[in-house]
């Protein structure tokens, strides 16, 4: 089977001020030497995301970190795909677990922002993952199927999705799910889009293990079958922690 290009995407959350756009910088001035390797995304808070554009250019693409799944309106505090798309960012995430957890988006919630992002032109970077107790519970597999179920609308395509798996418990524990559980959940997930989207297109949907991503444990975790790149929390605010996860990206 023919591998997917590999994405290494950083997730800057609620971190990082003007001055911290210098560590994107150097990912700028880094990404000749890894673009045989690695497709590069950076997705920092929202009021940063104009001037990242700017800086970025062509080598790297820019994301937000959320977005509403109207195009305007009386919501205030919200931004609108379209808006992200207006200032030449090109991906977006949905669905991630803090936005779940703090915001209490349900998955129909996340499947509507989803829709927006595509009715904008962006690329849905789509996120599950189960919580320590689903695990221990051994609903793990049970939880991503009906996030995948809920979240996905359908009319998924490889050029527009992105799916991220990080386990609720491995994001920002230091906790990494072992090779085992990655392998796992990454075929579970692979299976679900193939039995639903297609062959092709199942195939061809790139699938981000996140959670604890760091240069020490990159290569094992993206050497594993189904992982097709790293959703990167705290270790994307360090460029050159960053650049060495690229670093350990498989060449295909
Ligand atoms: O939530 C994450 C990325 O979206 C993962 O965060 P950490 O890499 O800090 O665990």
């Amino acid at each position: 089977m023919m591998s997917n290009r590999t994405l290494i995407a950083g997730n800057w959350k609620m971190n990082g001020d003007r001055a911290a756009l210098a560590e994107l910088g150097r990912i700028v001035a880094a990404q000749p030497n890894l673009s045989a390797r690695c497709d590069l995304l950076i997705c920092p808070p929202a009021i940063l995301l104009s001037e990242a554009v700017t800086i970025a250019g062509s080598s790297v693409a820019i994301g937000g970190q959320d977005c509403h799944a109207d195009p305007s309106g009386a919501h205030t505090g919200d931004i609108a795909a379209e808006m992200l798309a207006d200032i030449g960012v090109t991906h977006v995430l949905v669905g991630h677990s803090e936005r779940r957890a703090d915001h209490g988006e349900s998955d129909a919630v996340v499947r509507a922002k989803a829709l927006a992002a595509w009715r904008a032109g962006l690329v849905a970077i789509v996120c599950i993952g189960e919580t320590e107790d689903e695990r221990s519970a051994g609903q793990t597999l049970d939880i991503l199927g009906r996030q995948l179920a809920g979240s996905l609308p359908d009319g998924v395509t490889a050029a527009s999705t992105v799916v991220a798996y990080e386990p609720v418990w491995a994001i920002g524990t230091g906790k990494t799910a072992t090779v085992a559980d990655v392998e796992e959940a990454h075929a579970f997930i692979r299976t679900t889009l193939t039995a639903r989207f297609g062959a092709a297109i199942g195939c061809a949907v790139r699938i981000l293990y996140g959670g604890s991503v760091k240069p020490s444990n990159a290569a094992e975790l993206l050497g594993v079958r189904n992982v097709d790149g790293a959703l990167v929390g705290g270790a994307s605010l360090k460029a050159d922690d960053f650049i060495a996860i690229c670093q350990n990206a498989p060449q295909h």
